[in-house]
């Protein structure tokens, strides 16, 4: 009797198995069958990529090309193109297939995008069917939430709309004076880094946590006020998310369900919570003192905004209310902390790095901010006579854009010029490929020469639609003057009191983590005047 039992326990076993497995089965071929279609559909417009395997679509090639890629061990700082070392597998196919390729992660397929004509059609798209692409916003949740980086449609638009404003030019001019004060302690210690030194020819002064400081005590004043007394957590509490969110790769391994079956799924996930409910916690904590402050208080500044958008958008029952209250205001702040500092400290570390191999434009610096600005301190009207600085930053974002790409999804069916992309295919332009393409900016691509933008971007390439640092169309970078402005602040400020040349103990190594940024950071070295 009980080996009947056993028997029946084995065979009910087997079948919820075999019955498991076959649903998984059908619903696997059904996505791949979909699959097919949309690649079929992008073929017969001709465009064409690498034949994806069976299970994982090129996912186990491109891990192979990523296994085989050295790291970067030569002496031309500034003409190593990292793509070929961030992402080779997407340099390795342009170079096969050209600018315009398809191929596949196993349930998603992809469309490389790095034509100019392409990427204007995509800058003028009005659209709200291309969004962002919707299995990295699901990976990034923890970071950015559904706030105005990762939403799409409605409610994107609803969030941009309540946004903007606060970064309109009158607005940003007004913070120049801002920036300078957050960039002044930075400025002392390294003085006083130097003068410790004394007797010394040089001193090596490490610039990257700096700046970040610097850049997150802008936002945090300009942005949300003095009351931010919890900043300094949040921020760091972010950066940590920031590096457990990519330690696997966001944007490329294989998805869901293909994870689990191959095994690629990776760990972390606990600590990723973790730090999502600390900092959420710490930003509901801070918004609680604002309110508690400000009561009659009439402050106009982007939480206020924030506040009152997240108030007028919110429905549904008292309990609904307060928890969609909550995530418009936490996810939102999140996303400004995020976009608003880490970018402008990272393009700052790699415009000081590309300073430092170019002396020559030090100078060039140096004697514009004396000739145009009192005791060497930019001001909202001194700033636009800064055409050195400017031409400076822009060969900075250009060579190394902080953001590695400009990623859409089609929401539906999408017409780009003559090219019909298929729903659910996710866009992927490349922008520092795009930034050195010989046949938009010259020969000369890969060499750092500011000159080239002496006349505006229009005349320093063929493609003006292709200088992409602060993205494109709908979804341009809503800080673009905010950042402008600060990166310019910050170049004349530390350019003007120091003149410097790369460490010997410099490493370079870009690396993705979510932004390209410098691995193991910049070390300039300051010589003595
Ligand atoms: C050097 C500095 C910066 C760079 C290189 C940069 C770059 C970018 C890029 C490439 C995008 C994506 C655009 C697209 O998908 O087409 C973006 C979006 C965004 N950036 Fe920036 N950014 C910078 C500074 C800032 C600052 C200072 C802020 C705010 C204080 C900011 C706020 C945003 C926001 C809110 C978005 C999302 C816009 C949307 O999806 O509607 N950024 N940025």
């Amino acid at each position: 009797m009980e080996s009947l039992m056993v028997e029946i326990a084995k065979t009910i076993w087997w079948i919820l198995v075999i019955g498991v497995l076959g649903l998984g089965i059908r619903v696997y071929g059904k996505v791949m069958a979909e699959q097919w279609r949309v690649r079929r559909k992008l073929t017969m417009q001709g465009v064409k990529g690498p034949p994806p395997s069976l299970f994982g679509g090129n996912v186990p090639e491109m891990q192979k090309i990523q296994s085989q890629t050295k790291h970067y061990s030569g002496d031309n700082i500034i003409a190593h193109d990292y793509t070929s070392s961030l992402f080779p597998y997407l340099d390795h196919w342009r170079k096969q297939y050209g600018r315009v390729y398809t191929y596949s992660t196993g349930v998603k397929q992809h469309l490389y995008m790095n034509h100019p004509e392409l990427v204007k059609e995509l800058n003028q798209a009005n659209t709200l069917n291309l969004g962002k692409v919707s299995y990295v916003t699901k990976r990034l949740k923890s970071i950015l939430g559904r706030g105005v980086i990762t939403s799409n449609g409605p409610h994107w638009a609803h969030q941009r709309r309540i946004i903007a404003p606060e970064f309109f030019l009158d607005k940003v001019k007004v913070m120049v004076g801002l920036v300078v004060e957050s960039a002044m302690p930075m400025l002392s210690k390294w003085e006083e880094q130097v003068k410790r030194g004394e007797g010394e020819t040089a001193c090596d002064v490490r610039v990257d946590e700096d700046l970040r400081a610097v850049s997150a005590d802008v936002i945090s004043r300009a942005c949300f006020g003095s009351s931010f007394a919890k900043g300094k957590e949040i921020f760091s509490k972010l950066r940590c998310l920031q590096k457990a969110i990519t330690h696997n790769n966001i944007l490329f391994s294989l998805n869901g369900f293909t994870d689990v079956l191959f095994g690629t799924k990776k760990h972390g996930n606990g600590k990723i919570e973790e730090l999502e409910k600390h900092v959420e916690s710490l930003i509901w904590e801070t918004v609680k003192e604002r309110e508690r402050e400000c009561v009659g208080d009439n402050k106009k500044d982007l939480m206020q905004l924030i506040l009152e958008g997240a108030m007028s958008s919110c429905d549904g029952s008292l309990e609904d209310k307060t928890q969609s209250y909550k995530n418009f205001v936490v996810d939102n702040c999140k996303s400004i902390y995020f976009a608003g500092h880490e970018t402008s400290a990272v393009a700052v570390s790699w415009c000081l790095m590309l300073l430092a191999l170019n002396p020559s434009w030090q100078t060039r610096i140096r004697d514009e901010v004396f000739r145009f600005c009192k005791n060497g301190i930019p001001d909202a009207d001194s700033l636009s006579n800064l055409k050195t600085v400017t031409m400076v930053i822009q060969e900075t974002l250009r060579l190394y854009p902080p953001a590695a790409f400009v990623s859409r999804e089609a929401l539906a069916d999408t017409k780009l010029g003559s090219l019909v992309v298929p729903k659910g295919v996710c866009i992927w332009t490349l922008i520092p490929t795009l930034h050195r393409d010989p046949e938009i900016w010259g020969a000369d691509a890969n060499e750092f020469k500011p000159e080239r933008f002496s006349e505006g971007v229009s005349k320093a390439c063929k493609h003006p639609q292709s200088f992409v640092p602060f993205g494109l169309g709908t979804r341009l970078c809503l800080g673009k003057n905010f950042g402008m402005m600060e990166l310019k602040v910050l170049v004349s400020l530390i350019v003007s009191r120091f003149s410097f040349t790369l460490s010997p103990t410099y490493q370079h190594s870009p690396v993705f983590r979510m932004l390209v940024e410098p691995q193991h950071g910049v070390v300039i070295r300051v010589l003595r005047q």
